[in-house]
């Protein structure tokens, strides 16, 4: 594993101009996997035991976060982020915070997963971002309340160690442990303010909910699907188009440079396990002067060994002109859609002669442009159903 970036210490205090262009961030070898605390897949911010300068929301918000130096509320400086107030010690000889004490936000994930990374972001909060951060995990069904939680009971698993962070600062940590959790507690410590948190893993979705649904969206995020490679990520994130709901804006779909030499673009899925396709939607919703012009859907059976990683990590790229069968799972392409003709702004709805089985998709747009939404109708074949139980079972924290 790539070692990761380190930052600690506070920051310079903001001096005008540019807020970011003293962030410190890093390239981290995680951040390929999908955010299990994204909104659009259900997080959210269930509790937090002080929010008196800024609320914890605004920890899952999606968007960068963002500083107005002449902002201010009646509580104070008004910051995109999660803050607490200053901590006090017990007496006059005592003024500072105990070792013990720090603040803390309950999140419940969008799916239940395999946590691979956490990114506490501490953009712009200079003097004021925590001097240690640490995360905890657990696993519990259900929906629980934040009382459930908190009550002594809980299982708690360290994710990451109390470590100290920096201030204005993407901060990283890669996660070894190997069990699913469905909600986590953020401490920081003693107080301090974190802008966001983003918490990179695999989805590893409840199989009996899946087989008593029977006909859903093998490829969808929220199910396990996941990108496995793409051959562009100019504008967008491929991951973008197994997200839930409809694409709103143009930056929630896939969209690629424009080409300038006879190839094409592609997308490469693993599907949540081996399933049988029957329908298969295609969406270009707000791609008008840049929806794909035609797309095809292929579909393989790899078994159900680990994904081979690409020299770009998961998700990666393989850049323009790449292959699309190139470091990818090893197994005959079947296509289950031919190249097809495709309208701009417009879901189509494609039902196949026959089902296709397999365990992994790939889209092939001709020949660049963007599509917003893939989805693949099916159902998990019993073969794929005993082996999401065994993996769900293996994974058990
Ligand atoms: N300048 C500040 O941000 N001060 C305080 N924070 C806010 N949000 O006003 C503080 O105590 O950290």
């Amino acid at each position: 594993m790539t070692a990761i970036p380190h930052f600690t210490g506070p920051a310079a205090p903001y001096a005008g101009g540019d807020p970011y262009a003293d962030y410190r961030s890093a390239d981290l070898p995680f951040t390929g996997y999908p955010d299990l605390a994204d909104r659009q897949l259900g997080a959210g911010v269930i509790a937090a035991n002080d929010e008196f300068f800024a609320p914890r929301e605004n920890l899952l918000a999606p968007d960068r976060p963002v500083f107005e130096p002449e902002r201010f509320g009646p509580k104070g400086k008004i910051m995109d982020g999660w803050e607490t107030r200053r901590r006090r010690g017990a007496c006059d000889e005592q003024p500072w915070p105990a070792a013990w004490d720090h603040d803390w936000a309950l999140i419940r994930l969008g799916a239940c997963g395999v946590v691979h990374g956490i990114v506490v972001d501490t953009a712009h909060f200079r003097g004021n971002h925590p001097h240690a951060v640490s995360v905890e995990a657990t696993c519990h069904d259900g929906t629980p309340d934040p009382q459930d939680l908190l009550a002594g009971g809980t299982p708690w698993h360290t994710l990451v160690p109390r470590t100290q962070v920096g201030g204005h600062a993407a901060n990283g940590f890669a996660v070894a442990d190997p069990r699913r959790f469905t909600h986590l507690r953020v401490n920081q410590h003693p107080d301090g303010g974190i802008a966001r948190l983003r918490v990179h893993g695999e989805v590893v979705p409840d199989v009996d909910w899946l087989t008593l649904l029977g006909t859903f969206d093998v490829v969808a995020l929220e199910h396990g699907g996941r990108v496995v490679g793409a051959s562009d990520l100019f504008y967008s994130p491929a991951a973008n188009t197994i997200r839930p709901g409809r694409s709103r804006r143009m930056d929630d779909g896939w969209e690629t440079r424009r080409r300038r030499d006879r190839g094409h673009d592609w997308i490469r899925y693993r599907l949540a396990a081996h399933a049988e396709i029957r329908a298969i939607e295609i969406d270009t919703a707000c791609l008008k002067g840049n929806a794909a012009g035609w797309a095809s859907v292929s579909v393989m059976d790899a078994g159900d060994g680990p994904e081979p990683t690409g020299p770009t990590g998961p998700g990666g790229p393989a850049g323009p002109g790449g292959d699309p069968g190139a470091d990818g799972p090893t197994g005959r392409w079947t296509e289950a859609l031919p190249r097809t003709r495709l309208q701009p702004d417009t879901n189509h709805r494609f039902v196949l002669p026959a089902p296709v089985a397999g365990t992994h998709a790939r889209i092939d747009i001709h020949p660049d442009g963007g599509i917003s939404r893939l989805r693949l109708h099916g159902s998990l074949t019993a073969r794929g159903a005993r082996r999401l139980a065994e993996r769900r079972a293996e994974l058990a924290g």
